[in-house]
Formats: structure tokens, C-alpha cells, sequence
């Protein structure tokens, strides 16, 4: 979708771009994504390619924590469809301003790239455009940062016409300050010099105001798509709305599927859903309706959260959250807090919620950080990783430290579902009671 040439019905409008202008766009992006058969968009890789992780993290990480960051940084690309064949990690207290890396990782990626023809390097954090230009110079592959990781797996997936423009609106924001940098490596290229005034200025210019253009267009046109779903929230005043909201994976869907009894995609892979699905559920005799939401990750950009207001509203008109859990994830505890802070800056933190531990399944005390032998840079010397709580000890902790109501479930093994349909009725009715005192409980038929 995002950059489709020649999309139907897509009008110029009273834009200035020249003709050919988009094309000369579309060829940037081109160079940063390779473009998908399937659907238009631009994805990061394709089956066959093969990808560098890289991390830098600063020097008080334990190295547990940066290869549980990197695993999830593997997952991502998977799920953008490389295969990772190597992690590089180096300890810095900042970043190099230049390269990201030093010189000398620099140089090991560079023969290791070049040994392996990898297709891409993927970086655990987001490069500045002019880092983004260096590395590809120096490397001459793709390079790849978590933002447009993260951007490309939401487009391959958006398919509502308002996830499909938000996306489109995210990819063109990223896109905007890199195309200096873009043209500059080409210059750089052609034998001009930094400073000098090529014959690409002009076209730079063009393809900026061609974007700029494509950026109002589509904040228009996600305008509409607000006023539109905002006549049809108000219609739907009188019932209590639930929002499902977590960590990406963690089985929202898997749960609103359980409860409404629908098919919503659900799949092991991050950010199965970008769109948002609203479901009416009737619990013994209470209904409610049920949305489906997107995942949040650590680091999401807030560019993407922004661009993404319209299905996070969502989350932030429902009355109550149920925030799931997956409680099999090394890093759960650091998940229940990216999510909370997400919410807080899309200003949802204060509503009701429901803490739903799902995978209770998987839970396994005696778990280890699996080995990657792939993996370079963990200090010799770190210590072994404490062991991890027994199911009754974390259930035990988190009754007794939570404010909101705790429940642990496997929704793929259907255990504790019958509490937690429970718990939901007892805090839907509650709701119901505070929220229109003078009104008896709706009753099915009159919510639709
Ligand atoms: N073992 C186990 N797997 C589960 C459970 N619940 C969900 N899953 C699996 O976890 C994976 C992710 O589930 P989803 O329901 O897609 O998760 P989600 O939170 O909607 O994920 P995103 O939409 O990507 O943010 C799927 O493979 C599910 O089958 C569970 O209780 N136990
Ligand atoms: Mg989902």
C-alpha cells in the first residue's frame, strides 16, 4: 500500500508534485526496502535473507538482559522474515556519533558481512540519518534500525484502510529526514563533495515537498477516518467497553477469541494484530464490548504511537483494560512496565484494570536464557541468572503487591477461563452500576 505506484483512485488533488516526482520517492524507499510481491508495501527482507543482529549496550547491562533484548530483536526479524545468522554486541557508554559501532566492531561486521554475503544489518536501536548513510557506506548492505523494523512489520500486516494509513503516514515521517542523507551517500558517490551543491539538491527538494505533501494527505484523510469511528463511538454509549491491551505476543488475541467467540488472527509471531477488532460480548447476562488492540514492544517509536492514535483510542475511550501477561517471558515483569508506561503517554494509565497472567502453561521455574552460539560479546566472568520463582510463589507476590485484580489463565489449554469470564462480569456489572446508577443493567437485545 504505502508508495503503491499509480494507486487507483488515488488523486493528485491540488498537489504541486511534479510528474515522476513519486517515482523518484518510491526508487528512495526502494533503496532502503526491498519491495514485496505480495501487497505493495515494502518489507525488510525477504524469505531468503539473512541478517546481523547489533546492540550497543551501555556499560551497566547485565549481559542476560542485553541477549533477552536481542532475542526479542531476532523475533522481530523473523517476523519481518530474515533469518539471523549473527549477533554483534559492543559495551559503549554512548553510541559512536558516526558509525553507531567503533571502528573497530565496524570492522568485524564489515568482514563478517562480507565473508557471509549477508543481506542486512540490523541495529537494536534507531540511527540517526547520517549514521544511517555512514553504515551504509562503509558496509554496502541494507541497513536496517528498529524503527523501520517495526514500521515495515506493521505494514505488512495493517489492513483496515486506517491502519493501512497510518502506517503509510509512519513510513513517510521516517522516511522525510533521511533523504539528505540518502542523496548525500550518492553524491558522495558520484565523486561530489560533502558540502557541494550537486545536481541532486533539486530533486532532494522535490521528493521532500512530494512527501511533506503525502504526509498532509494522509493526516487529512486520517481526520476523516477519526470523525468517522468517532460518530460511530458515540452511537455505542450505554454499553461498558473493554479493551485488551499488552506486550505484542502475549495472547490478546488468542483471549478475544476465547471470549467473543471470534477468529481473529492469532499467531506466534509479533504484532499478529494492527488492526483493532470490536467484538460484543455477553457474559452470563452482561454485555460489553470487547476490543482487540495492538501490541506495544519496548523502544516502539513515537512516531508510530503517534501516527497510531486512531486505533489506540480505542484503549483510551474503554472503560476498563484487561492487561495480559504472557508470564512465560523472561522478561515479563519489564514487559507489565513498557506497557504501563505506553499507556500513560497515550493518557490511558488511570482507567480500571485487570491484570490477566496468561501462559501459566509454559511457565517453567527451572528455565534458563537458551545459548546462542551466535552470540558474541557476553563477559565471561557475569553470573549465572537467579532462578526464577515457582508459579505459587509469583502468584502469591503479585495477589499480595497488585492494586488491580490478579489472574493467572492459559488461554491455549482453557485453564482458569471460567474465573476470568467471572471476574470480568463482577467488574463489567460494577461499572455499570457507577456509571449509570439510575439505569438497570442493558440487556442483550438493546445494545445493538
Ligand atoms: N502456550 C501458550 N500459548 C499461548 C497461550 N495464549 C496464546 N498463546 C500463543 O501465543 C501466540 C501469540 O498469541 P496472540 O493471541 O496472537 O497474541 P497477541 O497478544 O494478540 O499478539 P500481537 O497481536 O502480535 O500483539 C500464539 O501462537 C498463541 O497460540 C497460552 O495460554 N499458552
Ligand atoms: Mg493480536
Amino acid at each position: 500500500m504505502a508508495n503503491k505506484p499509480s494507486s487507483k483512485g488515488r488523486q493528485p488533488g491540488k498537489s504541486t508534485r511534479h510528474p515522476g516526482a513519486t517515482d523518484n520517492v518510491k526508487g528512495r524507499v526502494g533503496r532502503m526496502l526491498a519491495k514485496s510481491e505480495k501487497n505493495g508495501t515494502y518489507e525488510t527482507a525477504t524469505e531468503a535473507e539473512t541478517a546481523v543482529l547489533v546492540a550497543v549496550p551501555d556499560k551497566r547491562q547485565a549481559d542476560a538482559r542485553t541477549q533477552e533484548y536481542l532475542d526479542e530483536l531476532e523475533f522481530l526479524a523473523e517476523t519481518a522474515g530474515a533469518t539471523v545468522t549473527k549477533r554483534f554486541v559492543q559495551r559503549l557508554d554512548k553510541p559512536d556519533i558516526r558509525t553507531f559501532v567503533g571502528e573497530g566492531k565496524l570492522e568485524e561486521i564489515r568482514a563478517y558481512v562480507e565473508h557471509t554475503q549477508a543481506s542486512m544489518v540490523i541495529f537494536d536501536d534507531d540511527l540517526s540519518p547520517s549514521q544511517l548513510r555512514n553504515l551504509e557506506a562503509e558496509l554496502k548492505v541494507k541497513i536496517v534500525d528498529r524503527s523501520l523494523l517495526i514500521i515495515d512489520i506493521f505494514a505488512s500486516r495493517a489492513k483496515s484502510a486506517t491502519a493501512r494509513a497510518q502506517v503509510e503516514l509512519a513510513q513517510y515521517q521516517y522516511l522525510l529526514p533521511r533523504l539528505t542523507g540518502l542523496w548525500s551517500h550518492l553524491d558522495k558517490q558520484r565523486g561530489g563533495g560533502v558540502s557541494q551543491r550537486g545536481p541532486g539538491e533539486t530533486e532532494i527538494e522535490t521528493d521532500r515537498r512530494v512527501v511533506r505533501d503525502r504526509i498532509a494527505l494522509l493526516k487529512e484523510k486520517l481526520k476523516d477516518f477519526d470523525k468517522q469511528s468517532s460518530t460511530q463511538r458515540k452511537a455505542r454509549t450505554g454499553i461498558i467497553r473493554v479493551a485488551l491491551v499488552g506486550y505484542t505476543n502475549v495472547g490478546k488475541s488468542t483471549i478475544m477469541n476465547l471470549l467473543s467467540r471470534s477468529e481473529v488472527f492469532a499467531e506466534n509471531k509479533l504484532f499478529a494484530t494492527v488492526d483493532s477488532t470490536v467484538r460484543k460480548v455477553v457474559l452470563e447476562t452482561t454485555p460489553f464490548l470487547l476490543s482487540d488492540t495492538v501490541g506495544f514492544i519496548r523502544k516502539l517509536p513515537t512516531r508510530l504511537i503517534e501516527s497510531f492514535k486512531s486505533t489506540l483510542d480505542e484503549i483510551r475511550e474503554a472503560d476498563l483494560l484487561v492487561h495480559v501477561v504472557d508470564i512465560s517471558h523472561p522478561t515479563f515483569e519489564e514487559q507489565i512496565a513498557v506497557v504501563n508506561e505506553t499507556l500513560k503517554d497515550i493518557e490511558a494509565a488511570d482507567k480500571p484494570m485487570l491484570l490477566v497472567f496468561n501462559k501459566i502453561d509454559l511457565y517453567n521455574p527451572e528455565q534458563a536464557p537458551s545459548d546462542h552460539p551466535n552470540f558474541e560479546g557476553m563477559n565471561e566472568d557475569d553470573d549465572a541468572p537467579a532462578a526464577r520463582p515457582t508459579l505459587e510463589q509469583l502468584k502469591a507476590t503479585y495477589m499480595a503487591k497488585m492494586h488491580d485484580p490478579v489472574i493467572f489463565i492459559s488461554a491455549q489449554e482453557r485453564e482458569n477461563i471460567e474465573e476470568l469470564r467471572a471476574l470480568l462480569v463482577r467488574h463489567v456489572s460494577r461499572l455499570y452500576e457507577q456509571r449509570y446508577p439510575s439505569v438497570r443493567p442493558i440487556s442483550e437485545d438493546e445494545t445493538e
